[in-house]
């Protein structure tokens, strides 16, 4: 609040400076050591009774002699000290500031003269009086308005003394009031005894404690500020007067009092307090004597409050208050040292007067800054109010995104479960397909053996297995169809779900982009299923190959007629020395090779630049049929996804490759192929790899003609390429189990990738080993429909059977 600008003149004043000693409690048995002459002198006598007169004489004694502007003995009343004092107080009423403080040893009877008794009112009571009466008496036509407000700076924390539950109040420093406690309240009054009131009340808040010293000792310093503000309408001007009493804390000496833990504190920062007040009337006290010296105010909040009181504008009056008790001989004499002080201080005092005008004005800028505090209040209100809707807003989108989350993992889930159900399937089907080809071979070999009786038996009852897993494994894949059906529902509802979120929330930009970085995640875990199927298959389609010329060089053709043979077909052949097959020597082991024309294929892979080809079939009337496409192709893929176990076939021929430009296929079992067309067949045979129920996301394989060999009635084309080779000892060679797989391509095409595998030496306990998918990484599938790492092998004991347990599966962990 501005205050009223003060006229320049100013009364240089030092402080008033009483001394008050309080009679010896009915406590006390010691001796009366303080006297007090003329209302002035103080005596203290040296407590030491052995002490003779010619010890005083020749000043050996401790008796000390003080003058002060006042000094009243055990007998005065408080009335006594008001009476040397109310002029100072009646100065308020005059625009003048007044400080009123009690100093003193603890128990030497501060709080007793502030505040008093019924009988023997203080002098806080004693000044409201005389302030009202003042008032009331006043003669003019002034108008008074009075306010007050009672604090506590307890522990260097300033309490609101006439507030319930005062929270900690700071000190501002404003540039024309000086040091103000923000939030302190200030209430206006119209009586004393309205103050008298609210003192008492004060005074129950405040901290006092039961010491060694004093059962009633304040453990804080209590300042109750009168103001008064009087309007001189026919003078056109208004003063403002203030009167600050303070009643201090106890001062004592911690060894003294005995004093423990809170005590102890309570009294460390008493002490800091008091401490800093002496130093500052240390400070004030030299600055009369040798000029300027640093006053020490900041040092606590007590000083901070004081400063005003201290050197300011104040008419000020220390009380300061002693016992007479001769153990309190060292306090009695600290204090009245500290007095003797403080009666150099020097303050300025100057009335507080401004016009009407001025006071217009200034209630003018009172205006403006309410108005400007109002705005800014309303703008911090209107931040917080968009702050608290901000909250339940972003609590909303935690809310969502955690909703997002969840069905996200699931989405994620489902996609993994679809991704394990469809190899499962895939596996299922290329099991059959194999049981399939032996069943032919089989009646083909019952046929043939049909006078050999035990043979005949033989290969009946092993038809009898192979019939009897075709049974199980199509029942199996029935299961399996309908578990992937079920997860494309799940995957739609969860889909729908999705949507509908992004359709009702109103924050759609955001829960769609969410959406689409979910929606991105799964695509990306398809991929690199498609991927893995690619490189399984170009994995396979290499090792038929090397195998192919393994055989070619376990028949005993010759290295230069394997080249010259190559080069006819067209084969490149690269690098012998990435021939792995065991059992032959170095340089007859199958070489690593180009397959260049490999019609079905549509792509050829180079292991050195690991890039695929594509065959172009635009190019291709051209005579460019193998434009060098860049296809991602990850190496690890090919080792880790599947390791077959293949036994070297016995027997295999080379085909000469047909005309008009386009590749022979390239193995020949006797001549017996045939042209199939897909994907028809592919689409009605194997629902594993292109399904209706897979949506779009999955694989789609654009009918494409192929060649293949069609080993017999049985054998189903439903997954691509059967061969059939025949041993030279006559056993039957199985090719390609797995012979075709659609692989999506980036641009939504599906270039049909089919491979020629050979097949152990009859399909009967042929083992597939699966190594770590490439689909988590490292360590295998997460199997989400069997909550396991598919990290397996599969069991095909007593034929091509795919154990399931259940609808489910079964394998076995490494
Ligand atoms: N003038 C007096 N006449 C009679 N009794 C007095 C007088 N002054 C003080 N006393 C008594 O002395 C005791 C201590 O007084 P008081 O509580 O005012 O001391 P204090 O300085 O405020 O102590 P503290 O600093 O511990 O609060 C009280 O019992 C009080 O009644």
């Amino acid at each position: 609040m501005p205050s009223i600008r003060a006229p320049v003149a100013k009364k240089t004043t030092t402080l008033t400076v009483a001394v008050k000693c309080r009679p010896l409690t009915e406590k006390e048995r010691g001796r009366d050591i303080v006297r007090v002459n003329n209302s002035k002198e103080v005596i203290v006598l040296d407590p030491d009774l052995s002490k003779d007169y010619l010890d005083r004489i020749q000043n050996r004694t401790k008796e000390k002699k003080y003058c002060f502007d006042h000094a009243f003995g055990p007998e005065s009343t408080n009335k006594n000290v008001y009476k040397s004092i109310s002029s100072v107080i009646s100065g308020v009423v005059h625009g003048l500031n007044a400080t009123v403080f009690a100093y003193g040893s603890t128990g030497s009877g501060k709080t007793y003269t502030m505040v008093g008794t019924r009988s023997d009112p203080g002098l806080m009571v004693l000044s409201l009086n005389t302030v009202f009466d003042m008032i009331k008496s006043d003669k003019s036509s002034d108008d008074f308005e009075v306010t007050c407000s009672y604090l506590e700076v307890y522990n260097e924390v300033i309490y609101d003394l006439l507030e319930k539950s005062s929270g900690h109040l700071e000190l501002r420093e404003d540039p024309e009031q000086g040091i103000v406690v923000a939030g302190l309240r200030s209430i206006k009054v119209y009586s004393a005894d309205r103050i008298l009131e609210l003192l008492n009340l004060g005074n129950s808040r405040r901290k006092t404690e039961s010491t060694e010293m004093n059962s009633t000792s304040s453990r804080s310093h209590a300042v109750l500020e009168i103001a008064v503000k009087r309007r001189q309408k026919n003078q056109n001007q208004v003063m403002r007067g203030k009167l600050a009493l303070v009643d201090l804390a106890g001062s004592e000496r911690a060894a003294e009092t005995n004093n423990g833990g809170q005590k102890l504190r309570d009294g460390a920062n008493i002490n800091r307090s008091l401490l800093a007040l002496a130093n500052c009337i240390n400070a004030l006290g030299k600055q009369h004597k040798k000029g300027l010296a640093y006053v020490p105010y900041r040092n606590s909040k007590l000083t901070r409050i004081l400063k005003d009181g201290l050197s300011g504008n104040s008419q000020t009056v220390m009380v300061a208050t002693v016992s007479p008790a001769d153990n309190q001989y060292h306090h009695t004499v600290n204090t009245l040292k500290y007095a003797d002080r403080a009666k150099e201080i020097k303050t300025h005092i100057q009335k507080n007067i401004g016009t009407i005008d001025t006071h217009m004005s200034d209630y003018q800028r009172m205006i403006e800054n309410l108005q400007s505090e109002v705005s800014q209040l309303k703008k911090q209100l209107a931040e917080k109010e968009s702050q608290l809707s901000i909250i339940p807003f972003e609590r909303g989108v935690e809310r969502e995104l955690s909703w997002l989350d969840g069905l996200s993992h699931q989405i994620s889930e489902n996609v993994q479960e679809r991704i394990n159900l469809q190899k499962a399937l895939f596996e299922l089907e290329e099991t059959n397909l194999r049981n399939r080809t032996e069943l032919q071979h089989l009646d083909d070999a019952i046929a043939k053996q049909a006078a050999e009786k035990d043979i005949v038996e033989a290969l009946s009852s092993r038809r009898q297995v192979i019939l009897d897993n075709i049974r199980d494994n199509d029942e199996a894949g029935v299961n399996y169809q309908r578990e992937i059906e079920e997860n494309e529902k799940h995957r739609c509802k969860l889909q729908d779900m999705l949507n509908e979120a992004i359709n009702n929330n109103g924050n759609k930009t955001y829960l769609h982009i969410l959406n689409q970085y979910k929606l991105l995640g799964m695509g990306n875990t398809e991929l690199q299923f498609e991927m893995a199927m690619r490189d399984q298959i170009i994995y396979n389609q290499r090792e038929a190959q090397r195998n192919l010329w393994n055989l070619l060089m376990g028949l005993g053709v010759e290295e230069k007629q394997v080249f010259d043979l190559a080069a006819k077909q067209g084969i490149t052949i690269e690098d012998w020395s990435m021939a792995s097959y065991p059992g032959l020597p170095y340089r007859k082991q199958a070489p690593s090779f180009i397959p260049a024309n490999i019609p079905f294929m549509g792509h050829s892979y180079s292991q050195s630049s690991c890039t695929f080809q594509s065959y172009n079939q635009d190019t291709a009337s051209k005579g460019q049929q193998w434009a060098p496409t860049p296809t991602l192709c990850r190496e690890e893929h090919h080792s880790s996804y599947y390791f077959m176990g293949h036994e070297p076939p016995a027997f295999a021929s080379l085909r000469k490759s047909h005309g008009g430009g386009r590749p022979a296929p390239w193995i020949d079992t006797g001549g017996n192929h045939r042209r199939v067309s897909y994907p028809q067949t592919v689409n009605n045979s194997s629902p594993g790899m292109v399904s209706s129920h897979m949506g779009p996301s999955f694989y789609q394989t654009p009918q494409r003609e192929m060649l293949v060999n069609t080993p017999s009635p049985y054998g189903s084309p439903r997954a691509g390429v059967i061969n059939r080779a025949t041993t030279p000892a006559g056993q039957p060679f199985y090719g390609s189990p797995r012979a075709i797989a659609a692989v999506r391509n980036g641009s939504g095409n599906s270039p049909r990738l089919a491979t020629a595998v050979s097949a152990p030496n009859g399909a009967r306990n042929q083992q597939r080993v699966y190594g770590t998918s490439p689909l988590s990484g490292t360590k295998g599938v997460k199997n989400a429909s069997y909550g396991q790492n598919s990290h397996t092998k599969l069991y095909r004991g007593g034929g091509n059977k795919v154990h399931n347990k259940g609808n489910k599966t079964q394998r076995q962990h490494h």
